[in-house]
Parts: C-alpha cells; sequence; structure tokens
C-alpha cells in the first residue's frame, strides 16, 4: 500500500470540505496521507475553507500533513492519488433560481429533482467534464470519487466524453435514510445488506437483509412506516426541511407498500403537494445559505480573528464517512458493497443497458463490480424508463447545443404536466443561466 499518498478536494471551498477531511484523519492508518490540495475556482471561498483545514490539522494534532490551497488545476491535480469531488456550478445563487423558476408555474422547484436538477444539470456538466479533463491530463491513473450533483446526469455525461475514466459516482442519500430508518426503529445499520436499484435519487429497496437478525426487514419497515412517521436522524437535528421529507416516507408507502422508496420520490409522486408545502420565497437554498454556508463563513471569520478555541462545529452524518470508506476500499484492495450511479450493463436485466443506475456494487482496487439484480416491475420500469429518456435528451442537448432536445427533456421530466409549462420554464432559465449553460439553437 503507498503510504504517502496526495489527495486532491475539487470544489475545496465546499461546504462538505471539513466532513471528508475529518473522515480521512480518521482514517490515516489505512489511507495515509502526506499532503492535501484544495481546488476551487473562487479564491475567497479558498482562503477561508484553507483556515478551517489548517484549523482542523491543528485541533487534531496533524500538522505533519502539507496543505495546498489553489486555483490552478495544474498545481491541483499533478501527481494526485484520489480526487474527491464535489463542487456546485453557480453556487448557491443559482441553486436558489433552479428553485424558484419552476415554482413560479408550479412546478417542483428543487436541487436535485424536477426542472430545477435539469437546470443544474446543463451547469454542472461543463464544470465536471473540466475536472475529468485535468485529471486525465496531469494524473491519469488517480481515482475520482464524486458527489458532485446531479449525479445521474453527470454520470450520463461522463459515460459518453470518458467512458475509460477511473471515475466513481456516488450519493449519500441511501445510507443517510438507512441510518434514518435504523435509529427510528431500532436496528443497526451496519448488520444491513440492502438490495436497491433505480436512478440516482429515484430508487426502491427489495430487500434490506439483517445477517444478526438473520431475516429480510424490509416489509417490517414498511409496516412499521405505514404506523408511524419517523423523525430525523441526530445528523440532521433542528433541520425543518429533512424533518418534512422523512415525515413523508410514511405517505409514501401508504400508496406504495410493495417496496421501500428513496424520499426523493416525493417530489415525483406529489409534486403538487410538494409545491403547495413550499415557501416560494424562501427555498432550502435560503435555509442553505442561512444555516451550513452561513456557519461556514463564521467559522473562518472567528479563525481570522484570533478566536480558535473549540470553535469548529459541523455535523455531516454519514456523508465524508462514505466516500472515505469507497477510497479506503480502493487502496488497500478490500472489496466492500456501496451503492454506486453506473451504467448499468445488464444489473437491471429489463431496463436497457446504457441507462445510468444507482445499484448495489463491490468496490476494491479494480473500481467498481456492479451486482446482477432481478427484473423491476411495470410501476418502476415505466418511470425509470421516462426519466432516464429525458435525462439523456439533456445530455444530448448539451453536447449538441440542442433547444428542441432541451424542451423534449424539459417536457418528459416526471414532474412537468404540459409541455407549455415546460417551455416557460426553459425559456426563463435560459435567461437565468446566460453564463452557465451552453448555448441552445
Ligand atoms: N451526491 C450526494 O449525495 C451529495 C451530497 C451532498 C452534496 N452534494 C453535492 O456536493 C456539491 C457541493 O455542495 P455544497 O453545498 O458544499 O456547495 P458549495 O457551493 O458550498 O461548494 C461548492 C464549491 O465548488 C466550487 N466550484 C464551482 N464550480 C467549480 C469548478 N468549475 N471547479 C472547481 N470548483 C468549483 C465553488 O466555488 C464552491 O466553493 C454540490 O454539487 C452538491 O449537490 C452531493
Ligand atoms: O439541501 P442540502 O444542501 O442540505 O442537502 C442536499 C443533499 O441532500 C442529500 O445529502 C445529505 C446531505 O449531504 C447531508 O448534509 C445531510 O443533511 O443529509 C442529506 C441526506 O443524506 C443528497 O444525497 C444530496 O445529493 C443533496 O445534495
Ligand atoms: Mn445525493
Amino acid at each position: 500500500m503507498k503510504d504517502n499518498l496526495i489527495i486532491t478536494i475539487a470544489g475545496g471551498g465546499s461546504t462538505y470540505t471539513p466532513g471528508i477531511v475529518s473522515a480521512l484523519l480518521s482514517n490515516s492508518s489505512k489511507f495515509p496521507i502526506t499532503e492535501m490540495r484544495l481546488y476551487d475556482i473562487n479564491p475567497k471561498r479558498n482562503k477561508d475553507m484553507k483556515l478551517i483545514i489548517n484549523q482542523l490539522l491543528i485541533d487534531k494534532d496533524r500538522q505533519d500533513m502539507k496543505l495546498v490551497v489553489t486555483e490552478n488545476p495544474e498545481e491541483a491535480f499533478t501527481n494526485v492519488d484520489f480526487v474527491f469531488s464535489q463542487i456546485r456550478v453557480g453556487g448557491l445563487a443559482m441553486r436558489e433560481q433552479d428553485e424558484k423558476i419552476p415554482l413560479k408555474y408550479d412546478l417542483v422547484g428543487q436541487e436535485t429533482c424536477g426542472l430545477g436538477g435539469f437546470a443544474y444539470g446543463l451547469r454542472s456538466i461543463g464544470g465536471i467534464l473540466e475536472i475529468v479533463g485535468y485529471v486525465q491530463q496531469y494524473a491519469p491513473d488517480a481515482w475520482i470519487l464524486n458527489y458532485t450533483n446531479p449525479e445521474s446526469i453527470i454520470s450520463e455525461a461522463i459515460r459518453r466524453k470518458y467512458p475509460d475514466a477511473n471515475m466513481i459516482n456516488v450519493c449519500d442519500m441511501t445510507i443517510s435514510l438507512e441510518e434514518t430508518i435504523a435509529s427510528n426503529f431500532g436496528y443497526d445499520r451496519k448488520n444491513w445488506i440492502p438490495t436497491y436499484y433505480g436512478l440516482n435519487h429515484y430508487g426502491w429497496y427489495s430487500k434490506i437483509y439483517d445477517t444478526s437478525l438473520k431475516r429480510d426487514v424490509m416489509p417490517e419497515i414498511i409496516d412499521k412506516l405505514r404506523q408511524v412517521n419517523m423523525d430525523v436522524a441526530e445528523f440532521n437535528e433542528g433541520d425543518r426541511y429533512w424533518a418534512k421529507t422523512y415525515q413523508l416516507m410514511s405517505a409514501m408507502v401508504k400508496y406504495f407498500p410493495e417496496a421501500l422508496p428513496n424520499n426523493y420520490l416525493e417530489y415525483y409522486w406529489f409534486p403538487d403537494l410538494m409545491v403547495e408545502n413550499e415557501d416560494k420565497y424562501f427555498t432550502r437554498a435560503n435555509m442553505v445559505m442561512e444555516g451550513r454556508e452561513a456557519n461556514t463563513r463564521k467559522m473562518a471569520e472567528q479563525i481570522r480573528n484570533g478566536e480558535t478555541e473549540d470553535i469548529l462545529h459541523f455535523n455531516f452524518g454519514e456523508h465524508g464517512n462514505y466516500i472515505v470508506d469507497i477510497a479506503v476500499a480502493i487502496l488497500n484492495d478490500e472489496p466492500k458493497r456501496f451503492m454506486v450511479i453506473t451504467p448499468n450493463k445488464g444489473s437491471i436485466p429489463n431496463l436497457r443497458e446504457d441507462a445510468v443506475v444507482e445499484v448495489p456494487a463491490y468496490i476494491g482496487a479494480t473500481g467498481v463490480e456492479q451486482l446482477a439484480l432481478h427484473p423491476i416491475n411495470d410501476f418502476h420500469k415505466g418511470m425509470m424508463e421516462a426519466q432516464v429518456a429525458a435525462e439523456k435528451l439533456l445530455v444530448d442537448a448539451f453536447f449538441e447545443n440542442s433547444y428542441d432536445k432541451a424542451l423534449q427533456a424539459f417536457t418528459l421530466n416526471q414532474t412537468v404536466p404540459s409541455a407549455r409549462a415546460a417551455k416557460q420554464v426553459l425559456d426563463e432559465m435560459l435567461i437565468a443561466n446566460k453564463d452557465y449553460w451552453p448555448e441552445l439553437h
């Protein structure tokens, strides 16, 4: 095992960076890093994060670590071993537009679901392709572990442009949902072997085998959920967005009790209710600006003012651990099971081979080895096929600069009831995204 690893966090100024760094430091025996680089296009955010991570290294007595903070891709990626990617093209200001524009037309306005997710996709593809391009140029053997959203759309673009890249796309939602369920109903998630299938933020569990209880606990979880609403787990304490999200899990399994859904299906099954529940003038982006984002700026300011005692406060749940566990499994060639976002290639036998799906896989030194699952039912298959086609059309629109394909994608998105509404939102988003989207004509 290499014992002088260099890692880069792309989107180093991200509010999630301290969580990933904390997880990396907790795994130093199995993942021995000597140099950490933060790469971002925004020097102000880089400077703030440098203060925070430097303070974290002091608090953890790890001043031996070399910390490089840069806006220069060559400096960021040359000879790096692992890249953790978490960029947000356009920042929270554009997330706010993604959420608020569709809501004006009574359509779902959300970070990764519905038309907000599609707008974010058209912004994000260019940024992520650029990073993969840098890694190909400066460290072609490096592993890229990606959290950048919207993951299904990003993964479809990467599948086309860099099919052989050493890149693994993952999402923390399944692990967080499992943790939330386990903490509500008295299970230990560490004993679970979940079988899950779908697209990112758009899927279902078909089985949750508990190795200590020696049974599939999914049916009893669905029964419990039909009777009581869930509370948030400790890592989402006090967050009213996640509180409401998890409460709606009960409504979903009352409608469709045969499989446990990903919480994000709320946006596709109950778009009218989700719109009704929203404050169109103060959306999730505003909550994050006032919460996680403000907290990050405050910590940096405190350090700048010389206040360093016990000022680092963050709680990201499993977010950092999940992606670092994958890095550890690769480096040590200790294959473990994770949920990954990957070309289907027969994993779901009755779904097109080139769909980008989210399924269980073993990950070790050779990367992703996904499982062959079971055929899926017509309800889930129909939903997935429509959404896959919409996402593929959107990625076509990006590569072909095609307005027509973008309009088709927007119309086919599973939260949109009419081509008229799709066109109104697309046209308004085109203006709002003029600095970020490719030209569409
Ligand atoms: N997949 C998951 O499950 C999961 C979970 C949490 C967050 N995320 C994603 O992680 C990302 C970061 O979220 P956040 O809330 O911390 O956002 P953020 O805005 O706080 O941070 C993102 C950083 O990316 C930088 N950036 C933007 N474009 C860039 C580019 N082209 N190259 C380099 N850096 C660039 C920004 O300057 C910013 O500092 C988002 O894409 C978010 O959706 C994904
Ligand atoms: O609205 P946000 O920015 O707080 O969160 C959006 C993300 O939500 C999921 O992830 C995590 C989140 O990262 C973590 O901080 C915690 O609050 O729980 C969430 C559920 O695990 C989702 O998987 C991401 O894709 C979203 O970006
Ligand atoms: Mn996610």
